[in-house]
């Protein structure tokens, strides 16, 4: 598992540390990892040309001590300096040591422009905002030069705990961050900005409770369901699943194909398309009651093309086991309704629909994802995973929230959330908790996206057949 923590406990964890160590302790502990992951990237240091962009907090110290280190090992090594009257002393007399140089901000552009590797010192986890005017043009030289762009904790411009751009931001190839991932790190729309991402041990101690968390394959090879010896369908789990209509027949065939890969034993469909479902999918348990009475099920996955059929939504909600909703049913699910549930709920929309659930614009959403998330959580009192280029998972009760690392573009294709939505569901009926069987899911859904789309495009129900691949691979890496 992969965690990142807010910046007041990275801050607060530094205080700890620092009290313990000689003064600059921490600083000599990153620069000296910076500069061991430039030296790689950059292959041969000697003769190399280095640009310094330096902010006036710690993180231009680190690319000042940095690049002390490159300079001394034969590369130019030129500073950028932001604000010269307050860039990190000791960075700065160390640099000059080693034989580097300073030049200001104005004179930055073209150095940039034929550099060979950039560091990104302008700003780190003590910045607010965008970038500020005078570091925008030195952003975009970097970015349209062939240098390597290396960002020191973060890209500068980023929102360290939240993810969020607001205005101009660096754009790096490699970001090396210190004693742990921030959020912003695995969050879009900052993440694209951080290209790879390093972490550098600094020694920090960081409390059990995490802001964020990404699942890896161990962790997930750990919550997919294996059936034991005893196991018969029914102890494996029947998911049930209500959906489709008319007009979307497909929906209904697509989120079966997702459960019939999860992990449930039996699947059980209930509503317009059952003539499509069992014409694709044959063994599917096919009812034509409704949910009250189509038979044993553990878990519902409620709403993918449901149309308005508000009634089907009504009777899902008021069962007394765990229901996924999405799509559709979001619209016709009154928060009330879900509240007042006791079993768990679990909502999967993506910025559009949580963007209508919220009252707010797709945009607001997708800038400010973590936070979107957190309110339809707590608004509903539900489990919800927030669907997008970083899928997020959080919980009714607070608790880290999970972003799942495996997703791709090649997912944002017609039909993929149904998809998920079955394959979701079935890790519902199999017995996850909600949080684990969406952060499971979505991480088997990305994976089989990538699998799917390897050489070539793929529709949704190539990711569903590839989610057995998926599986697999999760659970051989994972569980040997
Ligand atoms: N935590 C740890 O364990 C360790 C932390 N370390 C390092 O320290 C870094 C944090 O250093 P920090 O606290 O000095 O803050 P930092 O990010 O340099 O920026 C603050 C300055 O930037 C300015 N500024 C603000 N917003 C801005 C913007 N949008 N655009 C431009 N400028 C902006 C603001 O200036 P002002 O507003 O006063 O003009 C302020 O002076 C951390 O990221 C890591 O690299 C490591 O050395 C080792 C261990
Ligand atoms: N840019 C992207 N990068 C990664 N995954 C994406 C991207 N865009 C969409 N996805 C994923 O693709 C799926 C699309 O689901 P959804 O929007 O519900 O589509 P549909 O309603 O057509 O099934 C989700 O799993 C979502 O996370
Ligand atoms: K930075």
């Amino acid at each position: 598992m992969r965690t990142a923590y807010s910046v007041e406990t990275v801050r607060a964890a530094e205080r700890t540390l620092m009290a313990r160590l000689p003064d600059g302790a921490l600083m000599q502990r990153a620069a000296a990892g910076l500069a061991a992951a430039c030296a790689q990237l950059l292959g041969r240091v000697y003769g190399s040309r280095v640009v310094l962009l330096v902010g006036s907090g710690d993180n231009g110290g680190d690319a000042l001590w940095a690049g002390a280190r490159l300079a001394r090992r034969g590369a130019a090594v030129t500073a950028v300096l932001l604000a010269p009257g307050r860039a990190h002393p000791g960075g700065l007399a160390a640099l000059r040591r080693a034989g580097g140089v300073t030049v200001p901000a104005a004179d930055g552009v073209p150095l940039v422009e034929r550099a060979d590797l950039v560091l990104d010192g302008i700003v780190g986890i003590g910045g607010t905002g965008g970038l500020r005017a005078e570091a925008v043009p030195l952003a975009e030289a970097a970015h349209r030069s062939r240098a390597a762009v290396v960002a020191v904790d973060l890209p500068s411009g980023v929102d360290a705990d939240t993810g969020q751009v607001r205005g101009a931001a660096v754009r790096a190839d490699l970001t090396v961050t210190f004693g742990t991932h921030k959020p912003a790190l695995f969050v879009d729309p900052a993440r694209e900005h951080a290209g790879s991402v390093r972490l550098v041990d600094i020694g920090l101690e960081l409390p059990a409770g995490p802001f964020l968390e990404a699942l890896q394959h161990a962790d997930v090879a750990r919550l997919l369901p294996v059936p034991a010896a005893e196991s018969d369908k029914y102890r494996r789990g029947v998911v049930g699943i209500a959906a489709g209509s008319a007009r979307y027949p497909g929906a209904a065939v697509l989120a079966v194909s997702g459960a019939l890969r999860g992990g449930a034993g039996a699947v059980r469909y209930v509503g317009p398309a059952a003539d499509a479902v069992i014409a694709r999918y044959p063994e599917t348990l096919v009812s034509d009651q409704g949910p009250k009475k189509a038979g044993r099920v553990q878990a519902w996955v409620v709403g993918p093309g449901a149309g308005d059929d508000a009634r089907t939504v009504a009777q899902v909600l008021a069962l007394d086991v765990p229901v996924l909703v999405d799509a559709d049913g979001l619209r016709l699910a009154p928060a009330r309704d879900v509240r007042r549930r006791t079993a768990p709920t679990l909502m999967t929309p993506h910025a559009g629909e949580a963007a209508a659930l919220l009252g707010v614009g797709r945009d607001e959403v997708e800038g400010a994802r973590l936070d979107a998330v957190r309110e339809l959580a707590g608004r509903y009192r539900a489990t919800v995973l927030l669907k997008g280029s970083t899928t997020l998972v959080a919980g009714p009760d607070g608790g880290p929230v999970r972003a799942n690392a495996t997703g791709t573009p090649w997912l944002a294709t017609a039909g993929s959330g149904d998809v998920l939505s079955g394959l979701a569901g079935s890790l519902l009926a199999a017995g996850l908790p909600a949080l684990d069987a969406a952060s499971a899911g979505a991480y088997v859904h990305g994976l089989a996206g990538r699998f799917a789309a390897r050489h070539a495009p793929a529709g949704a129900h190539d990711i569903a057949d590839a989610i057995p691949r998926a599986w697999r691979d999760v659970r051989e890496a994972g569980v040997g």
